[in-house]
């Protein structure tokens, strides 16, 4: 056994972190978790004073795990395959919730041989590059549950986990799958300094019972009986049980605030931060499920994978708007890209194009078609309708004639009966 759990303060975790993206790379998991009092700056150093935009020295854990993560990918000639896809997940009142889709509230935790302990149905998107994925996290983030309390006006009433799951096939057919989990918990609170009640207090509860269990394992793992890990007692600790007790290079964040009236609450962040530091854990490296290996779904080469780049370079060249358009167009006709004739991208922009306008031509020749019967239809009951009407006055004429005609013939038999004649 490794012992590869650390205890950083923030401005070190940054430097020691190096080894995650191309762990996660070389299919081996790791995890970084922010821990400490509420209002202590987890958050900020997960996400900086705002991932899209924030100058780089003050860039948060995410940002920067994802500038590593690509530039290890990007620059390693060897690697023929790859794929990174996020999952955002939070554990808000003991339920898993998708960030990504908030459908899907109530997610279950589930284990498999390959994947270990993983989040069954929880929404994974490809990711291409670090723009690409700041936007994507950016979008959960703002899905996050935040509420205000005496000590932090935004504080995260939820523990959130970032999950990048990494493929990778070198040219020697092995292919490899690591993940890198990035958790930022919801911060403990005395209940009497956060001024908590209602609902609010009811979140610090379930928050407070989360971070005991968390207490609990990290305290069965550190006093020699590894039988008895209650993992199950939260949602939090199943989910982390491999980060905390197996397949993970794991770092603790221990966020400790600069008041000194905190000073209670920072020394019993740092002796959990020092319990944890006793965990040992057994990284190793993971070979990607067979199945995904057949089946290149993840592969650069891959249909998804070059429609979602072909997208990404239409976009330099074309209006936002019209690209999304685009996209909607592809998936609606089902449109695939041959992996086998897509030689480079650039030619395949031009017979994405090239496809878009002959779909929009087609679409505007069923329009043209639809136009001309709908004219002649239009025509055809036109002229059902005046046949209708002319019918209809006809009919109205005959009916006025025969009024007309009774009058003159009663009146002439009225006139002429005096005389003795009387008409038929
Ligand atoms: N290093 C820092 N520099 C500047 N501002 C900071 C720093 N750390 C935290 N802050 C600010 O302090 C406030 C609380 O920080 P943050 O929300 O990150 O705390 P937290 O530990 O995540 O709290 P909670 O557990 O309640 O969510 C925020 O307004 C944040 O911008």
């Amino acid at each position: 056994m490794t012992e590869f759990f650390k205890i950083v303060m923030r401005h070190h975790t940054l430097y020691c972190l190096n080894f995650l993206e191309a762990d996660a790379i070389n299919g081996i998991n790791g995890t970084v978790i922010t821990y400490g009092q509420t209002g202590a700056g987890k958050t900020y150093s997960m996400e900086g004073p705002s991932i899209l935009h924030c100058n780089k020295q003050k860039t948060g854990l995410l940002q920067r795990v994802v500038d590593e993560l690509f530039q290890c990918l990007q620059s390693s000639e060897s690697l023929d395959m790859w794929s990174v896809k996020l999952s955002m997940v939070e554990i808000y009142l003991e339920k898993v919730r998708d960030l990504l889709d908030l459908s899907k509230d109530n997610l279950q935790i589930k284990e498999s041989k390959t994947q270990g302990i993983y989040i069954s149905g929880a929404t994974e998107i490809s990711i291409m590059n670090n723009s690409d994925a700041l936007e994507r996290l950016s979008e959960g983030i703002a899905n996050r549950a935040v509420g205000e309390t005496q000590m932090n006006l935004a504080s995260s009433r939820s523990h959130c986990l970032y999950i990048f799951s990494v493929q990778h096939g070198s040219t020697d057919e092995r292919v490899t799958a690591g993940k890198i989990i990035l958790v930022d918990l919801a911060g403990s609170e005395k209940v009497e300094k956060t001024g908590a009640e209602g609902r609010v207090l009811d979140e610090a509860k379930t928050i407070n019972k989360s971070l005991s269990a968390l207490g609990n394992v990290i305290n069965a793992l550190t006093t020699g009986k590894p039988n008895h890990v209650p993992y199950r007692d939260s949602k939090l600790t199943r989910i982390l049980q491999d980060a905390l007790g197996g397949n993970s290079r794991s770092a603790l964040l221990c966020c400790c605030s600069p008041s000194a009236s905190n000073a209670p609450e920072s020394l019993s962040t740092l002796r959990f931060g020092t319990r944890t530091k006793l965990i040992k854990t057994a990284p190793k490296s993971i070979p990607a499920e067979v199945d995904s290996v057949k089946k290149p779904i993840l592969d650069p080469h891959d249909q998804n994978y070059l429609r979602d780049r072909i997208l990404n370079k239409l976009r330099l060249s074309l209006k936002e708007e019209d690209v999304d358009l685009l996209e909607e167009l592809f998936m609606l006709e089902d449109i695939i890209f041959d992996v086998e004739s897509v030689v480079d991208i650039d030619s395949a922009c031009q017979d994405a194009a090239s496809q878009q306008i002959s779909l929009l031509t087609h679409a505007v020749e069923e329009l043209k078609e639809t136009v001309e019967e709908l004219t002649a239809e239009n025509e055809r009951l036109r002229g059902e309708l005046e046949f209708a009407q002319a019918a209809a006055a006809a009919a109205a004429g005959r009916a006025d004639g025969v009024l007309f005609g009774l009058v003159p013939a009663a009146a002439v038999s009225f006139f002429l009966r005096p005389f003795g004649f009387v008409p038929d």
